[in-house]
């Protein structure tokens, strides 16, 4: 995926406010983090890779689609991972959840259930096939919601602090599942930790990209910008 020159603005009480600014780079390797402090815009950069934040100038381009003008074939081929996995589980049921994540690529009713069932078993969740999303732990519907983007076979997987609200063991488990993924994985986070665990890693600070390169440098990078001095 590439981002050529991208300015976001958005409009706020006191006139237009510039949230990413210029920001190029392109994007090959398997395990990119971007990384930055609270309302640096990594968010918005996330969002930006299937649309759900458009550039004000610029391009963005996801396996070489403008994401501007081909949105449905785009956020076909991206999956989004959410801080709030609540955000994304819009079925009553966990069975439910993940039938209509299949529901385009197993048109069979049948196939699907089968398909469901394995899905689930191997998240460690078809006990949980008849229950309510709402009723499932924190880090229950992290894993369903993972399980559901994954369904749908995206050829890339954003994930936006997709371990923020889960315990440690949750956490592990989770992010564990991100870096097996065979897709490429753009991963925003705070932990440190998992972004050295990537191949590059963006630092981004007051919308721009600050540092681009090696984890370690990158995380070196940032903590030093927060030193006291
Ligand atoms: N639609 C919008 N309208 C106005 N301001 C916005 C909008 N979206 C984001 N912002 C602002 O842009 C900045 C960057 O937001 P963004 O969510 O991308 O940051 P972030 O780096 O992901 O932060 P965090 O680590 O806190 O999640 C913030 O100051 C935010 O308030």
């Amino acid at each position: 995926m590439s981002f050529d020159d991208v300015t976001v603005t958005a409009e706020a009480a006191g006139g237009d406010v510039v949230i990413l600014r210029h920001v190029s780079a392109e994007l090959t390797e398997r395990r990119v983090a971007l990384i930055g402090g609270n309302g640096s815009g990594k968010s918005t950069l996330a969002r930006l890779i299937n649309g759900l934040v458009s550039a004000s100038s610029g391009v963005v381009t996801v396996d070489g689609l403008d994401v501007s003008d081909e949105g449905p074939a785009v956020r076909r081929r991206v999956g989004f991972v959410f801080t709030q996995p609540a955000a994304q589980l819009v079925m009553p049921t966990v069975a439910e959840d993940i039938a209509l994540s299949l529901r385009r690529l197993v048109p069979d009713k049948h196939e699907r259930q089968q398909r469901v069932l394995s899905i689930l078993d191997s998240y460690g969740l078809a006990h949980l096939a008849a229950t309510s999303v709402h009723a499932l732990s924190g880090g229950q519907q992290q894993l369903l919601a993972l399980a559901g983007v994954l369904a749908t076979e995206p050829s890339i997987v954003v994930a936006d602090e997709p371990t923020t609200l889960l315990d440690l063991r949750n956490s592990v488990i989770v992010a564990d599942r991100l870096f097996a993924l065979e897709q490429q994985l753009v991963l925003v986070t705070h932990d440190l930790d998992l972004a050295l665990r990537c191949e590059r890693v963006l630092v981004i600070e007051d919308g721009a990209i600050a540092f681009d390169g090696e984890p370690a440098a990158a995380v070196d990078h940032y903590r030093r910008s927060v030193a006291t001095p």
